[in-house]
């Protein structure tokens, strides 16, 4: 469960906040777009949701932590159950595809074959494994970006949170990547998409958060996420 109470957003150094007022819940196992014009601070929300920066204002609970009084150490907890895909996919350019996609579970110390088990299982998932030797700066843009989505899933994160994740896939790994969610959804996990891509939103209609300028325009109930089964190929 994600419940935001009147939560506001101040980078440091910045003059006035980025998000303002924000109220919404989201239950457990559901799935929400996170739609709005660019500069709508649909990247800041998600930041705040990882735990990259805290509301300046409000109250914030992700899986049944209230983030603004926890601790570091909660917090470092918490953070191991969120995965993230960021828009720049942030993955390390000395390190191989499958050290990137492994880095989640080895800070939680997980052992090497445990490790070794679940990043192939990921790396298949996202028809990737055949790069696991690979350096991310020889991979095509697509390549980087369901590395990146591989290593956000790896572990079962209760909390799957996306931002542009499909703005380098083609078309069918697009669609792909629908019926992942569909997957993540119908394991219990919260999953928070960012995007532009209108034709994606249209394809699977779901409740979404919208944003306008830092705050919510509305949140848009359509019904549950429907992707169509045997997309995948
Ligand atoms: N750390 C920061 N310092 C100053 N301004 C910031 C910071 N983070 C975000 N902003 C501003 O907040 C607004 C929202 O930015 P954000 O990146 O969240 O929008 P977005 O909806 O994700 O846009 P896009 O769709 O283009 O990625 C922008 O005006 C941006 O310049």
């Amino acid at each position: 469960m994600i419940r935001l109470l009147n939560v506001s957003m101040m980078p440091p150094g910045v003059g006035q906040p980025v998000l303002r007022n924000l109220t919404l819940s989201v239950p457990q196992g559901e799935f929400r777009w996170l739609l709005g014009p660019s500069g709508a601070g649909k990247s800041s929300l998600l930041r705040l949701l990882t735990l990259e920066t805290r509301p300046s204002a409000g109250q914030m609970d992700l899986l049944g932590v209230s983030v603004t009084h926890a601790s570091r150490a909660t917090l470092r907890n918490l953070r191991r159950r969120i995965g993230f895909v960021p828009q720049d996919y942030r993955l390390i350019g000395e390190w191989t595809v499958f050290d990137n996609v492994a880095l989640p579970l080895r800070l939680r110390g997980a052992s090497e074959r445990d490790t070794r088990r679940e990043a192939f299982a990921v790396l298949e998932w996202l028809d990737v494994a055949h790069l696991a030797d690979k350096r991310p700066g020889t991979l095509s843009g697509g390549e980087q970006q369901r590395t990146a989505i591989a290593r956000a899933l790896i572990g079962r994160p209760e909390l799957l949170l996306a931002d542009e994740p499909t703005n380098a896939l083609e078309d069918a790994q697009a669609r792909r990547l629908l019926t992942t969610f569909q997957e993540l959804i119908e394991m219990g996990t919260t999953v928070i998409v960012a995007t532009h891509n209108e034709a994606l939103v249209h394809e699977a209609p779901a409740a979404s958060i919208v944003l306008q300028d830092g705050t919510i325009a509305n949140t848009d109930i359509q019904g549950g996420m429907s992707v169509r089964r045997g997309e995948r190929s």
